[in-house]
This record gives C-alpha cells, structure tokens and sequence, in this order.
C-alpha cells in the first residue's frame, strides 16, 4: 500500500518535527484508506510530503482577494516569510496584491488542480476562506451550495489526505432564531435559515468529523461581523458596520439597511486575524474544542451612528430597511459568549467600540478610497 507508507513515513517525520506546527498523524494513518475518495497508488507516491525542510508552515489561503484574505497574507508573511504564504482566489489579483507575494488561481470546485497546488506547493497549513456569505447566498443558493459544501468537502479530502492543517473560519451566521441569542455559547442549538449558515454548520461538523475520523488538524473560529478599513465586505449582513464609516467621510450621509435597534456581534479586523493565527499557533493540547466562537464588541446602528457623530457631527443617517438582511440578522446572535476561546488559548480582544471608531477614522481621510480587492 504505497499510500499507507508515504502517509506513515510523513507522519514519522511530523512526529520529529514538531516546530512545523502539525499535530502527529497517528489517527489518521490508521483511518486515511478509509476516505471516500479513492487515490490510486501512482497518485500516492506523488503525495510524498517532508516538512522538515523548514521551521515555517507553507500557508495557502483559499478566497483570499475579499474582504479578510489579504489583510491575513500581510500578517503571516511577515510571521513566516512572504514565500511561505500564498494567496489564491478566482479573481484578478490588483497590482499592489500580485507584488506583495505568491498568488496563485485555485478554484476550490476544481479537486485536482487543487490538489495538485497543495502538493506542488509543501503547503502544511490551509486557510479556507472561499465563501458566499449570507445575503449574497440568499440570492444565488445554487452557487452558495456549490462553494460553501461542495468546495469544503475538495478541502477537507485533500488536507485530510495530505496531512494539512486546516483552518475554516465559521460565523455568527451559524445560529438561528432557536439559537440563545444573548449571549449565544458555543454549545447551543443551531438551526440557521441561510443558505450560508447551514453551509457552515455542516463544515463545522465536518471539520469536528474528520478530525476524530481521520485525525485531520481541523480548527474552526466562528467569526462575528468583520470591520475593516481598507478592504471592502463581500455581500453579508453586517456589511453597513464597515459602509458608514466611508459614506459618511465622503458624502455625510449614510443609509442603513437594517434597523436602527439590530444588535449584532461585531470584531476589528486585526483582532479577528490575531485571533486566526493565535489558533493555528495553539498547542494541540490547549484546544478543547475545535470550533470556538470569539467575541469583541456588540452594537446597534444607532449606537454605532452617534459614535460616529462624535467624530462627524454633521453625519445625516436614513434607515431604509433591507427586508432579507432585516430577517438575518434578527435570526443572529446579539452577543458572543467566548469564555471557552478566553479560558483555553488565551483569546483576548484589544478593540472595543471606541478603539475602533479612533481607528477606523485614522485610516479613512476624506481623501481616501476603499481598496478594491477585484
Ligand atoms: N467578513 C466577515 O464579516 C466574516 C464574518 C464571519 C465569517 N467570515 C468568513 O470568513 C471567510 C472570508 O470572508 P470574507 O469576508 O473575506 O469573504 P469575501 O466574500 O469578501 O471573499 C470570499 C472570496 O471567495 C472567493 N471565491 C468565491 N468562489 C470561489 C471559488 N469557487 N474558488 C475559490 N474562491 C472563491 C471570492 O472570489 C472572494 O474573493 C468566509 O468563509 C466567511 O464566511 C467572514
Ligand atoms: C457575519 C458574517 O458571516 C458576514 N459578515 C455576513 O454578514 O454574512
């Protein structure tokens, strides 16, 4: 069985090298025959991985050119190296992304040419961040589908295969109207209505599944509504946290599609990619679980306007209400419990909602622009 001995000699050789930052394979080898997909042998010896020509994880982030992919690049190559992390998305890559480091095309649909990029590549961490999020979802549930479990079953095989670490972020969005909705712990009832939290709940059980089947290092961080500055959300819910900032520097004026009394868990983005790499870092020993919800702050949009009018005291807000976002979000957490992220690696946030408003305003002038990814 030359997959068994190329999988055994790799797990002999992560045993050794504990500083790649992978855990030992021991499970998996005894379970990776049992993966449904079948590798032929002349496939398995081209799988044969050594990680132990480098102290360094070799990263690839999946959905990498939207709102959290560059942002998380910057952070681990200045970690790891720019050569050990590469971008990959099925978009063109801007001009300043293409020479900051590798980018690759990886469609996550398209199983071999991935494979063939992990293995080409000596990658030992994957960071899946292709996605649909959940309004845009809502409008093309077929293509949400696609890429939120059909792309997540190609990762999970190919990292389970390869001995990758894997790290897919889930959300607030994975909870539902049934949920306990303040605070929302990690162990409650989840039975989103997206098309976008079903498909992360089934990669978060999937995930959980394949560690304990197949021994896959699988780690999972339900994200809260990401704010950033520089990058532009990608079609989600909590997406007028982010818009208000630049509409009401450039036009002083600001229309919220959500109510003004929707409270949502919401987290700065550098905290939210501390925290991704604080858990891929994580000794394995650390982790309790493997998925974990992290919390910063929570806010309406009437709070978060009148902080903004602290700065821009001219800002006019309407608030014109997007039915479908409207009906997400009063199905969401309002508050995160992440005691459990707290107590067992250490999770703790730095911005809460006033370093943010500080922040967010340090970075966008009147004469800035928000970077298009694409
Ligand atoms: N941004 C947030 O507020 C937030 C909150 C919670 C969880 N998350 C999760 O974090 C991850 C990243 O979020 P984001 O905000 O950067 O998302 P985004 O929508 O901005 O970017 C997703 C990227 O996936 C790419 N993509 C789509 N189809 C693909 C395919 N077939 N193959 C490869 N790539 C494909 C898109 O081109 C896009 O660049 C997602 O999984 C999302 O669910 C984000
Ligand atoms: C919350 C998160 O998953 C994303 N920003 C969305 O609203 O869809």
């Amino acid at each position: 069985m030359p997959l068994i001995r190329s999988v055994s000699k790799a797990a002999r050789q992560l045993l050794l090298t504990p500083a790649c930052g992978c855990e030992p394979l021991s499970r998996s080898v005894r379970n990776i025959s049992a993966l449904s997909r079948q590798v032929t042998s002349s496939d398995a010896s081209f799988h044969s991985i050594s990680f132990s020509e480098t102290d360094h994880p070799k990263v690839l982030i999946t959905g990498g050119l939207g709102q959290l992919g560059v942002g998380l690049a910057t952070l681990l190559r200045k970690k790891f190296g720019n050569k050990n992390v590469i971008l990959s998305d099925i978009r063109m890559p801007p001009s300043h992304v293409s020479r900051s480091g590798p980018f690759i095309y990886a469609d996550i649909l398209d199983y071999k040419n991935l494979r063939e990029i992990v293995v080409n590549n000596r990658i030992t961490w994957l960071v899946h961040y292709s996605a649909l999020l959940s309004a845009v979802g809502e409008a093309n549930v077929t293509l949400a589908r696609d890429v939120n479990i059909t792309g997540l079953h190609n990762i999970l095989d190919i990292c389970a295969q390869h001995g990758v670490r894997l790290f897919v972020p889930s959300t607030i969005g994975a909870f539902g109207p049934t949920s306990p909705r303040n605070p929302t712990p990690d162990l409650c009832i989840q039975r989103p209505r997206t098309i976008y939290g079903v498909s992360k709940v089934h990669a978060e059980l999937m995930g959980e599944y394949y560690h304990h089947k197949y021994g896959l290092d699988f780690r999972c961080l339900r994200y809260p509504g990401i704010i950033s500055a520089d990058s532009q959300p990608g079609g989600g819910t909590t997406d007028y946290a982010v818009q208000i900032f630049h509409d009401a520097v450039k036009m002083g004026k600001f229309v919220c599609n959500l109510k003004a009394d929707t409270r949502l868990p919401m987290m700065f983005i550098d905290d939210c990619l501390r925290a991704t790499l604080e858990v891929l870092e994580a000794p394995a020993e650390t982790l309790s679980m493997r998925t974990y919800n992290i919390n910063a702050m929570s806010f309406t949009p009437e709070e978060l306007v009148q902080e903004v009018q602290k700065q821009l005291p001219d800002l006019r807000v309407i608030y014109d209400v997007d039915p479908i976002r409207q009906a997400i979000a009063d199905s969401w957490p309002m508050n995160f419990d992440d005691s459990n992220a707290r107590k067992d690696w250490g999770w703790k946030h730095d911005y809460d909602l006033p370093e943010l408003i500080q922040t967010m305003f340090s970075i966008i002038s009147p004469d800035s622009r928000l970077t298009h990814a694409n």
